[in-house]
């Protein structure tokens, strides 16, 4: 049970680029943050969100208006560290309840040294960003002088062109899954890799190998894979040139390979379609998503501020959409024709969200 009394009760302040200002109460490490603000509609799940890897360098505002109701977990994260950069929220649960829960939110922040502030008006906010557009943020609970916050902000650096994904990814080789027998031998790209993802494809009888994200596709051939993953991830896709290389040389050498959402971006540009940055992205547990080789409409888990260029994959010969999301009609999967390789924008893994589009999973073993 975690208890706030009024004398706990310390001022934060969140400056954004264009100038806009809010006060808000800190909670959290008592520090500054900054990064790309963004927002997750999602009204649970928060411990799997701040800890999913993709989250790397942003700020993000949780849109359900009370964050920490159901405490936290040890075993419900996506990684060993909470990845948001810092966290905005409406407000937060001075009670938590939840028998298996190991520790308040308030807490399980503080543990992790992550900046929060609250009492803001999140809808407001998230209204103006959905009209503005992404752009980056400072919160802080120690610096409370604009001209101050401003020239801190100044130096965070865009997330357009920004490359993330070396700098979490797995520093060794590791191995998830059966290792004697099943021979379903699937090679791992961790680009920020979430830990249900590798769940998902040990739980179907593969032996994986999770490599740093610049392995080489040489490299990995040493473990003789019947197939390729290519994982989600923060950062720009263009600025990945590195993982390009790799992509493609699964391609020719004629692999089984599955992208999710970062995987899928660096698919799409493997094939020449380049990838841009969204006005303000995608992040929640509700998206509508049609597959449109089975007719099927899907709820879907998403986590992504880039998208793949649509007018390129139109009048691409060598890719093809399978998924279109009905809310904006972005694409939200691709197949590269005559090979077995296909890519998902969104997050069929979840956690937190449906379970509609395990499937894939499914038909990705089902290739190798
Ligand atoms: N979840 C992801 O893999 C995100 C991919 C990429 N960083 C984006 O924001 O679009």
């Amino acid at each position: 049970m975690s208890m706030h009394t009024d004398e706990m009760i310390k001022p934060a302040v969140l400056l954004l680029e264009d100038g806009t200002f809010y006060k808000g109460k800190a909670f959290g490490k008592t520090g500054t943050a900054a990064g790309e603000i963004c927002f997750n509609t999602g009204m649970t799940g928060y411990q799997e969100v701040f800890t999913d890897p993709s989250y790397t360098g942003q700020v993000l505002i949780m849109n359900n208006c009370y964050i920490g109701n159901y405490g936290t977990r040890n075993i419900d994260t996506e990684s060993d560290s909470i990845k948001i950069r810092g966290l905005i929220c409406k407000n937060i649960a001075r009670h938590y309840s939840r028998q298996q829960a190991d520790a308040s939110l308030d807490d399980y922040i503080k543990d992790n040294g992550l900046v929060g502030i609250y009492d803001v008006d999140t809808r407001a906010l998230v209204t103006h960003i959905r009209s503005k557009g992404a752009m980056n943020c400072i919160i802080s609970s120690e610096i409370f002088d604009r001209d101050q916050l401003q020239q801190l902000l100044k130096q965070v650096p865009s997330m357009d062109g920004l490359e993330l994904s070396s700098t979490i990814s797995t520093r060794q080789v590791y191995d998830v899954g059966e290792e004697a027998g099943t021979g379903l031998r699937i090679a791992v790209l961790d680009l920020g890799v979430k830990r249900n993802i590798l769940h998902c494809l040990a739980e179907r009888g593969a032996h994986l190998r999770v490599y740093p994200a610049k392995t080489s596709f040489e490299e990995m051939e040493k473990f003789q894979p019947r197939g390729y993953f290519i994982s989600n991830g923060p950062g720009d896709p263009a600025a990945m040139d590195y993982a390009v290389e790799t992509v493609k040389a699964a391609l020719d050498a004629e692999k089984p390979l599955f992208g999710i959402c970062l995987g899928h971006q660096l698919l799409a540009r493997a094939n020449d379609i380049p990838t841009f940055k969204m006005h303000h992205g995608h992040r929640g547990l509700n998206h509508p998503v049609k597959n449109l080789l089975s007719g099927r409409s899907e709820i879907t888990t998403q986590n992504h501020g880039f998208g793949v260029d649509p007018k390129a994959i139109a009048q691409s010969s060598r890719v093809e959409v399978t998924h279109v999301n009905l809310n904006d009609q972005s694409i939200e999967g691709i197949r590269v024709k005559g090979k077995k390789a296909f890519s998902v924008q969104y997050h069929p893994e979840s956690t937190p969200g449906p379970y509609d589009s395990r499937y894939l999973f499914d038909e990705f073993i089902s290739m190798l």
